[in-house]
């Protein structure tokens, strides 16, 4: 990812002016990443959300709550979009592993 892709919060390279962020103010940065951070809560609640449905239909079929294949292939795709996007794949592994324990804490309080 370049910098300029990395600070217009949709990724597609396009800020709201044609600016790049070298020429930005340390505030206009700092809210960029209060954008970026939202969203990202916004995506972990989305995929908690979810989670908590596929806790549902395993409650239904009988199936217990932990699916370690399933967390492997989460975890190897983490380190394959990390590697992508050039960010370090064991920092974001270490992230996705926790997405993980927190969907497990919150599917073992709802059953
Ligand atoms: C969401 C699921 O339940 C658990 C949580 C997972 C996750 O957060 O990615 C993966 C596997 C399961 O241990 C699932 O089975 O897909």
């Amino acid at each position: 990812m370049t910098r300029e892709s990395a600070t217009d919060g949709d990724g597609n390279g396009t800020a709201a002016d044609d600016r790049t962020p070298d020429e930005m103010s340390l505030d206009e940065l700092r809210e960029e990443i209060q954008t970026i951070d939202r969203e990202i809560v916004e995506l972990i609640a989305q995929r908690t959300y979810v989670a908590d449905t596929i806790a549902q239909v395993k409650d239904e079929q009988g199936l217990p709550t932990t699916d370690e294949k399933q967390e492997q292939q989460v975890m190897e795709r983490a380190g394959e979009n990390a590697e992508q996007f050039d960010v370090d794949a064991n920092l974001v592994k270490a992230i996705f592993r926790l997405l993980i324990e927190l969907n497990k804490v919150e599917q073992r309080e709802s059953r």
